[in-house]
């Protein structure tokens, strides 16, 4: 029973690894580049046809009628984001598109497998990097083989924070987002960072690089995996409330500890919006 879903867990990694590989050859090629919700919101044919492929082989491999699938390039076409009891493969093909598009050498697969709306475990292939984090609830978290581990850090003026600005830049929330940084960076911390990926953010949480990543606007196919990673790294998952964290809600706080995620919480200006999981 303890070592339930460890051929799906081994599956993922496999699959992870195999859709990394295509990533990193098209990105030797021409990349032809389109728009989603807005003309940040960039989106390519390798974002498509990862997903078709992760999807693909998943379905194959563990049957189409038991496993449901929620990918970001299916929900973006309009398939409904349902997040049920069912086990359900979250799956982000390729998290830092725009990292993707510019070369921005920061671009990670991630799949996540959840029953009973329970995460069971993550996956997160750093693909440029060539960097396999992964995490199975109960069995620690991985870089590769090696063993990692949250950083240690209780005091924020000795922190690094992780936060991004996402695609929304209406003026309201762009101020909203760059005021809380200001008031951050005055704490003051060491540092503030962005990778362009939020599975890539919350891996380096997770391997101690950084105290903490926050962000409003992500969605659940941007962090599921990261979750497991993080918190098999010791670390923790909050809304950024300080109430408890909620896959679907668009909103999170993941840190080394509560000592870090309660300071950062103090400081961040919430804003409005709409959940993954809104019947639109
Ligand atoms: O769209 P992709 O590249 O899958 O995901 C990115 C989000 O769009 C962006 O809002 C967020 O800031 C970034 O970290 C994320 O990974
Ligand atoms: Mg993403």
């Amino acid at each position: 029973m303890c070592d339930q879903w460890k051929e799906e867990f081994e599956y993922a990694v496999q699959v992870a690894r195999a859709a990394g590989a295509v990533i990193r050859k098209a990105g030797e090629c021409e990349i032809k580049v389109q728009t989603k919700s807005c003309a940040v919101d960039l989106v390519t044919q390798t974002d498509d046809r990862v997903e078709k492929i992760i999807i693909g082989s998943l379905k194959e491999q563990f049957g189409e009628g038991t496993h449901c699938f929620i990918g970001e390039e299916s929900v973006s076409k309009g398939k409904p984001c349902v997040f049920t009891d069912k086990p359900t493969w979250i799956i982000d093909p390729v998290d830092g598109t725009t990292n993707f598009v510019h070369g921005f050498p920061f671009v990670a697969v991630s799949i996540a497998f959840a029953v009973n709306k329970k995460l069971e475990f993550g996956v997160v292939y750093s693909c440029i990097e060539d960097k396999m984090y992964k995490a199975r609830k109960g069995h620690g978290a991985f870089c590769d083989d090696e063993q990692i581990q949250v950083s240690d850090v209780k005091d924020i003026n000795k922190s690094i924070i992780i936060s991004e600005h996402g695609t929304d830049r209406s003026p309201e929330k762009v101020s909203k987002i760059f005021s809380t940084m200001q008031k951050i960076l005055r704490i003051p911390v060491h540092g503030l960072r962005g990778s362009g990926t939020a599975a890539t953010n919350m891996c380096l949480v997770a391997c101690g690089a950084s105290e903490a990543f926050f962000e409003i606007g992500i969605h659940c196919w941007d962090i599921a995996a990261g979750v497991v990673i993080v918190r098999e790294a010791g670390g923790i998952l909050l809304d950024v409330d300080g109430g408890e964290f909620d896959l679907m809600s668009r909103r999170m706080v993941s840190a080394n500890n509560k000592t870090i995620a309660d300071r950062i919480i103090k400081e961040i200006e919430i804003f409005e919006v709409v959940r993954d999981d809104a019947e639109i």
